[in-house]
């Protein structure tokens, strides 16, 4: 299973093709509007999230609710398309005021300045359009069909916010089905409430001040079999794979798999988890801080992936630049934004992470129809039980 997306932040609509998927599997349009629903949330959102209210249509590979085994595509309309025609359409450029609307101003920590070099353009619209996490709209559209496969085999995500700027969430473990239930209700997507409150008062300091903030959301994935991805070689390891999908989200800066970094401080006795077998529940361990993954393969633990964001780039109280073409320097041009994503970037890396398990079981298991696939997941868990 693949995937690709296409779309700029303000052009017409964003669309996403996905091939590979089984045959026969029930598609509810209604789940993947309300994971676009979700990702829209957040205290901290902009102005943009108030135009847009994200729809997909699904216009091939899925009929009468099922899949076909066709390429799925998947769009999603950008409602602010109407305001934005004149200057994002296709055909050449009448007006006369072509350079006043040019982007030269590069905004420090987005993708503005790199990407006109490398692309030779003068007007930096060519590339935020595309950099933007607008694309991040289809991709939930995607990850949200990656689900309803992963849904067959009772595997099962959640992700909450652990840290906003300095506000740190203190530990909670909750069941996975609580955790949905609370970060649901809390606009932060927070499981401590007290630090949930002290997050969006420092989400309205930053925007008063004209300036954003980054955090970190850990994901949680469970219901996960023995042995997904593998051990032999380099691009076929699962925690590589999540990490990369992790990183490929608009300014993640850092992955953690398990206890992560934290592993550097401690000796071996308290990181790695001690194996145990009962007749009940097979080979099992007594504690997951490898976060599910050994070997590059899952443990059959819950995998718990952690990712960083940055501070979004954009900032009302603009740093210092260069403009392209005079070369003088700047405050960096303001472009309407978010003062902080990342209770709605969750969503995100809920959704990459549903995407990388959806193609591994589709590479580890017969993945031509979902009839097949169920019994070839049926004969591995045999299987494993006769271990
Ligand atoms: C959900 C989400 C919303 C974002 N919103 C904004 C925004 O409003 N303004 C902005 O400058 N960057 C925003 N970003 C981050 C930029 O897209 C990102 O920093 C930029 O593409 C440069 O890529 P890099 O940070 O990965 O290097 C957002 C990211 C995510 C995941
Ligand atoms: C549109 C979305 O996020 C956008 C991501 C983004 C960026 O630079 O990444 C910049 C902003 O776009 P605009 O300039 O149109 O307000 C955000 O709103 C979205 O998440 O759907």
């Amino acid at each position: 299973m693949r995937y690709l997306t296409a779309g700029e932040s303000h052009g017409p609509q964003l669309t996403a093709i996905i091939e590979g998927l089984p045959s026969n599997v029930p598609i509810s349009i209604d789940k993947i509007n309300e994971q676009l629903r979700r990702r829209q949330k957040g205290h901290g959102r902009g102005r943009r999230m108030q135009i847009e209210t994200d729809q997909v249509k699904i216009v091939s590979g899925v009929r009468h609710g099922f899949t076909t085994g066709a390429p799925v595509c998947l769009v999603v309309e950008n409602k602010d398309w109407t305001h934005w025609q004149h200057i994002m359409g296709p055909e050449p450029w009448d007006g006369e005021d072509e350079v006043k609307r040019q982007v030269t101003r590069p905004r420090p920590g987005h993708a503005d300045l790199n990407g006109a070099l490398k692309y030779n353009q003068q007007d930096m619209r060519n590339i935020l359009e595309r950099s933007s996490a607008r694309e991040t709209a289809v991709r939930v559209a995607v990850g949200a069909v990656a689900r309803q496969l992963l849904e067959q085999f009772e595997i099962d995500l959640g992700s909450h916010v652990k840290r906003i700027g300095e506000v740190e969430a203190k530990e909670v473990s909750v069941p996975l089905s609580e955790l949905k239930q609370i970060t649901e209700d809390s606009p932060v997507r927070c499981l401590d409430s007290e630090a949930a409150q002290k997050m969006m008062d420092l989400i309205d300091k930053a925007k008063e001040d004209g300036d954003s903030l980054g955090g970190i959301v850990e994901v949680i994935a469970e219901g996960v079999p023995i042995g997904l991805g593998s051990h032999v070689q380099w691009d076929r390891k699962l925690d590589g794979r999540l990490a990369q999908a992790v990183m490929s989200i608009q300014a993640f800066k850092g992955v953690e798999i398990g206890i992560g970094f934290e592993a550097a401080a401690k000796p071996g006795s308290q990181v790695h988890d001690e194996i145990i077998w009962t007749e009940e529940t097979g080979f099992s361990r007594r504690t997951n801080r490898a976060g599910g993954l050994e070997g590059g393969m899952t443990t059959g633990m819950p995998i718990v992936v952690r990712g960083v964001m940055k501070p979004i780039p954009t900032l009302y109280k603009p740093l210092q630049s260069v403009d392209l073409q005079t070369k003088e320097p700047f405050t960096a041009s303001i472009e309407r934004s978010d003062s902080c994503a990342v209770p709605a970037a969750a969503v995100v890396v809920e959704t990459v992470v549903a995407i990388e398990l959806a193609r591994a079981m589709c590479e580890t298991f017969h993945s031509d129809n979902l009839e097949q696939m169920k019994q070839s997941v049926q004969q591995y868990k045999e299987y494993l039980e006769s271990r």
